[in-house]
């Protein structure tokens, strides 16, 4: 463990090494949790608050190394010291950090109200505080300054929430180069996009020499539901129900389904109108398929279920190269219901930064529109198949009935979104049925890992639709 940053300065973290070593496998967004830290070492560091004010609040990279010598990972870190800090804040707390005046306390910065205030503070006065630049979106209506409270929840980066006016993302792994989250907002509001939440502000630093994104504040949807929820109470419902169809339970999702499709379809039409587009030409797909296949070769080696079907699979991604003239784009990159809001007055797509495991370079290559409707197809899929899933695993007894049922769900699903994509981004995914195959089976490949690796207990759902995929029913259900 090195106690000297890369310039060779003393690491003003060097006290609180093991205490981060210890936390970090315990926060939700740190996603080695299965993994040993070996070390933790600072790559870059800031003080954010003015001499003398208290709590003191830095920034900091920090590079964290593994004890079963995988590749180091960087993380962002907001942190809040102070002698005693308020007792609400003790379950943020890291540990402590010897100073020439005694001991500080180390805490997680975002959980302490003070300083998610002064964040949007610094973004409302385009602040700098060295080298860290706090910039408001130009014509935007400045958010009455006050503490923020932190979301709870499942999530891959830290958010807070002002008075239910704006949400604060502070980016975890950190990168160089401008976030694809930051940079896709900030293109599709000069496009006028009803489809997310508008862009207010963000935090800009640099790292290596090069720009780093820090943090993204946007307006909050208040009073909105995830698709993901709202998908599963219908899915509970219906299967409540054992004598009607899903389009005759009161919980019937398919309207729902067809919004999502439309609002999907006008994101892809404003990011290509942003951004671009070019043809899907035969060099572009060789380049897709390889990146298909070094990931099947991945999950082929770690899950048996995947090995086994793994040449049938790599078959199936040549519809990529025999898709026939179509275009390629920016796209989502990671679309799902959960990223989907229903506001009390449409939809809202949230969180453009791609699959968390890929490397920035790849979040921002153009791909197919269809990799995204791929991905909701998928997600209908998972909805429909999740309480089956816990139901088989509580009582290992299978049910044919309720499983029809699930397809049932699924079927009407993925279909009423299509509609709606069609009618909007004016072309219908069903119509490259090889393509669309391909990206959903990548997809499902992806989940695989996902699910192996993050939540073990999920994934008997995408390895039933991998094999679903695989047979010639699967070819025509959509
Ligand atoms: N603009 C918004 N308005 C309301 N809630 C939001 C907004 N953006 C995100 N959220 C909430 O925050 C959660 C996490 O946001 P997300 O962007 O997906 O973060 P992460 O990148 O950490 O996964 C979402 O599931 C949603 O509940
Ligand atoms: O939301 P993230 O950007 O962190 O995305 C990752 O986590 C998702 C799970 O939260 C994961 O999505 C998979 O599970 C969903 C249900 O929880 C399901 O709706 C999706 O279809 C399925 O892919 C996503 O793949 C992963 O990148």
């Amino acid at each position: 463990m090195s106690a000297l940053t890369p310039d060779g300065s003393p690491d003003p973290l060097a006290g609180l090494h093991d205490a981060l070593i210890a936390w970090l496998p315990t926060q939700r967004w740190f996603p080695a949790k299965g993994r040993q830290v070996a070390g933790v070492r600072t790559a870059s560091h800031s003080v954010i608050s003015r001499p003398g004010e208290t709590p003191t609040v830095e920034h900091a990279v920090i590079t964290v190394s593994f004890a079963d010598g995988a590749a180091e990972e960087r993380y962002q870190l907001v942190l809040g010291s102070q002698r005693q800090p308020p007792g609400d804040l003790e379950h943020a707390v890291i540990g402590r950090r010897p100073t020439d005046h005694g001991d500080d306390v180390v805490y997680d910065g975002l959980a302490d109200g003070r300083i998610s205030r002064l964040f949007l503070a610094l973004i409302t006065e385009n602040a700098t505080r060295e080298p860290l630049r706090f910039v408001a979106e130009p014509d935007t209506e400045p958010v009455i300054v006050g503490p923020g409270r932190p979301l709870q929840g499942e999530q891959s980066n830290s958010s807070v929430i002002y008075g239910e006016r704006a949400i604060l993302k502070l980016f975890r792994r950190a990168t160089t180069g401008l976030n694809p989250d930051l940079e896709l907002h900030r293109a599709l509001r000069r496009e006028g996009s009803a489809e997310v939440a508008p862009l207010l502000g963000a935090v800009e630093g640099s790292m290596d020499g090069e720009p780093m994104t820090v943090a993204m504040l946007q307006e909050y949807a208040a009073n909105s539901a995830d698709g993901w929820s709202m998908a599963l109470a219908s899915v509970r419902d219906l299967l409540a129900e054992a004598d009607l169809r899903a389009d005759e339970v009161g919980g019937d999702f398919a309207g729902e389904a067809h919004r999502i499709g439309k609002t999907v379809g006008a994101v892809h039409r404003e990011l290509a109108a942003a951004l671009g587009t070019r043809p899907l030409d035969a060099e572009v797909a060789t380049e897709i398929e390889a990146w298909m296949l070094e990931r099947l070769d991945r999950a082929a080696s770690a899950v048996e279920g995947v090995a086994e079907q793994r040449d049938a699979i790599a078959a199936v991604f040549h519809g990529v190269s025999d898709a026939g003239p179509t275009t390629i784009q920016r796209i989502h990159g990671d679309l799902h219901l959960g990223q989907e809001l229903r506001t009390p007055t449409g939809w809202l797509v949230i969180d453009f930064e791609g699959e968390p495991s890929k490397s920035l370079a790849d979040r921002v290559r153009p791909d197919s529109p269809l990799r995204d409707v791929a991905a909701m197809l998928r997600s209908f899929d998972y909805a429909a198949f999740h309480q089956l899933s816990e139901r088989e695993q509580a009582t290992d007894d299978p049910d044919p009935q309720l499983e029809r049922r699930a397809q049932e769900w699924a079927d009407r699903n993925r279909s009423a979104f299509c509609d709606g994509y069609a009618e909007v981004a004016g072309t219908d995914p069903r119509d490259t049925p090889e393509l669309l195959r391909a990206y959903e089976l990548d997809k499902a490949v992806y989940e695989v890992l996902y699910e192996t690796r993050n939540r073990p207990g999920w994934v008997s759902i995408p390895l039933r639709s991998m094999r679903r995929l695989l047979t010639p029913a699967g070819r025509s259900e959509r």
